[in-house]
């Protein structure tokens, strides 16, 4: 690192000191925090994006986003050329850069770590591409970004302006693959392959009129509904209404959106009784999740929660139902096996997994985050992974895409208009519809919105797949959260002693019991999560948990 390169990095950092403290991680979802603290870690992680553009020699994304926290807080992570999320290898380093107290200790790492290659002189300037939701902090903060990445000679910003999480993500991936990575060309690719899956809906099943056909959406008071509502303009055969936009004096994730509906299960505000039966869904505050529900008729409140367990099992249906044509009409000769995994994290109800093990699907687990997730369904030809907040998408390998294109060219010549060759379309578009980078409740719902029309299925019928075991879960505010360390994908404590034993004896006291607490990587509280045979005793076991936490690790004054 050159001389003029560490003074720019002195001065500019001198308006960033990060605050007295407060020590910041990397969680599951990056940087997150009251948006008060983060001028100096968004900075950092400005500088932080450069330098990972300049490494991979690739256009990187900076998304400032706190998603389902509330609006005060903000938050900031990084999207990979790939447009998945940040490589675990550079997360130690993202909390040292945040950590680091003064601007000589800052430049100092900076210079340890870009000795270990990264081509500051190399023939790409770095480029980071920037995106926000519609947090009133994003704009100063976006700010703070633009001039970590200015501290880094010759990087560029490229500002995308309010928008989904998982559009920045799209992007980012579609611009280092050469491809249209406008917001125009992500609105697109997903009305027009929503199209093609529409059009290819068996005749004797789109004469059907399903009951209940219109969907209302919650819109969490974030940045979905708007883009939704543009996304509809370009779509014909869906009837949506969008409430919860968030300029109708709504509150960001405030008794709204998707996490408040599948971790509260009662309806989100500017829904009741006049809703009763109809098929509605929530998004989160920047659009990357999605849960299904349905007002029950005996409370306006009460809900039927179709959450991400069972969007997974609908895809992973639809999925399965096209592999099935395509091998059963294939010769020998060209078949290709397909391998379809699906992947969940121990938040999953059990009825889902056992649901999907009984369509004979191979279930994988890992620890919770989508970034372990996503890694764990990149291993098969089609992945499906789903947390049950309604996080998760469909991955096709690379392998299996290019199959695939070849596969419904072949077919196009051989047997067109044939089931087999419809099956090998309905895949194509599948893959082009559903979010290669992150989750996406967007394209999600378009999936789901057709093949639940493919299907002739109401919500009702959909939400019948299985029932959902009783669950609760609660979060509990202790003195210092990371006090609790957990092992086996989060779902046993080691520490403090003691903790897990009281634990265990607590769940063995509740018929077909599950528990377990973990420190919430977004936001500052512990969860604890329990399942069991009734709704009461999930309550009851989950309370009692609540208790032990609270006991073990003191409340927070
Ligand atoms: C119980 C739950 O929903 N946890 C969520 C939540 O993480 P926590 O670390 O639990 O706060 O946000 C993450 C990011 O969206 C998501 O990956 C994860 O599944
Ligand atoms: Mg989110």
């Amino acid at each position: 690192m050159n001389e003029e390169q560490k003074s720019l990095l002195l001065s500019s950092s001198s308006h960033f000191l990060p605050p007295q403290g407060v020590r910041l991680s990397y969680g599951t979802a990056g940087f997150r925090a009251d948006a008060s603290l983060l001028s100096s870690t968004v900075y950092r992680v400005g500088i932080l994006a450069a330098l990972r553009s300049l490494k991979t020699q690739a256009v990187i994304g900076l998304m400032i986003t706190a998603s389902h926290n509330k609006i005060s807080d903000n938050g900031v992570k990084i999207a990979d050329p790939n447009g998945g999320m940040l490589s675990q290898h550079w997360e130690p380093f993202a909390d040292a850069l945040a950590n680091a107290p003064s601007p000589q200790d800052l430049v100092q790492l900076i210079n340890d770590f870009v000795k270990e290659g990264i081509p500051f002189n190399g023939v790409r300037p770095a480029e980071v591409i920037l995106g926000r939701d519609t947090r009133p902090s994003g704009d100063a903060l976006l700010t703070a970004a633009k001039e970590g990445i200015a501290s880094i000679v010759g990087a560029i910003a490229t500002d995308v302006g309010i928008l989904t999480t998982p559009q920045l993500h799209w992007m980012v991936r579609a611009r280092n693959m050469g491809m249209k990575a406008s917001e125009e060309d992500y609105f697109e690719q997903l009305s027009s392959s929503f199209r093609c899956l529409m059009d290819l809906i068996p005749s004797e099943k789109s004469n059907r009129s399903v009951p209940n056909d219109k969907l209302v959406v919650d819109g969490a008071n974030g940045v979905g509904g708007g883009k939704l509502e543009v996304l509809l303009k370009q779509l014909n055969g869906l009837s949506i209404e969008i409430r919860n936009y968030g300029e109708d004096g709504g509150v960001l994730n405030e008794g709204v959106g998707a996490d408040f509906v599948q971790k509260e299960k009662v309806v989100p505000n500017g829904f009741g009784s006049k809703d009763v039966g109809i098929r509605c869904a929530s998004l989160d505050g920047d659009a990357d999740r999605l849960v299904y529900f349905s007002v029950t008729a005996e409370s306006n409140s009460k809900i039927e929660l179709v959450d991400g367990d069972k969007i997974l099992s609908l895809f992973a249906l639809f999925i399965r139902e096209q592999l099935i044509i395509l091998s059963e009409e294939e010769d020998a000769k060209n078949s290709r096996h397909a391998h379809l995994g699906v992947v969940q994290t121990a938040y999953a109800n059990g009825a889902s997994t056992n649901y999907l093990k009984q369509l004979g699907l191979e279930v994988n687990f890992t620890p919770i985050g989508v970034k372990y997730l996503h890694e764990k369904a990149a291993e098969f030809d089609i992945g499906i992974y789903f947390e049950a907040n309604g996080h998760g998408t469909i991955l096709f390998s690379e392998d299996f895409s290019g199959w695939l294109v070849a596969k419904t060219k072949e077919l196009s010549s051989k047997s067109k208009g044939s089931e087999v060759e419809k099956a090998a379309l309905r895949l194509l578009a599948v893959n082009k519809l559903i979010n290669q980078a992150v989750g996406d409740a967007l394209s999600g719902l378009l999936l789901v919105e057709v093949i639940l029309q493919h299907m002739g299925w109401s919500i009702h019928r959909w939400n019948e797949l299985y029932h959902d075991l009783p669950s609760r879960q609660l979060k509990v505010k202790v003195a210092d959260r990371t006090a609790v360390v957990t092992a086996n994908a989060e779902t046993v404590v080691v520490s403090p002693p003691g903790l897990q034993g009281a634990i265990n004896a607590e769940t063995a006291k509740h018929s077909q019991g599950r528990c377990f607490v973990r420190p919430s990587g977004t936001e500052d509280v512990v969860r604890v999560y329990a399942d069991a045979s009734t709704q009461e005793a999930a309550d009851s076991l989950a309370n009692s948990v609540a208790k032990l936490v609270d006991q073990f690790l003191g409340c927070s004054s």
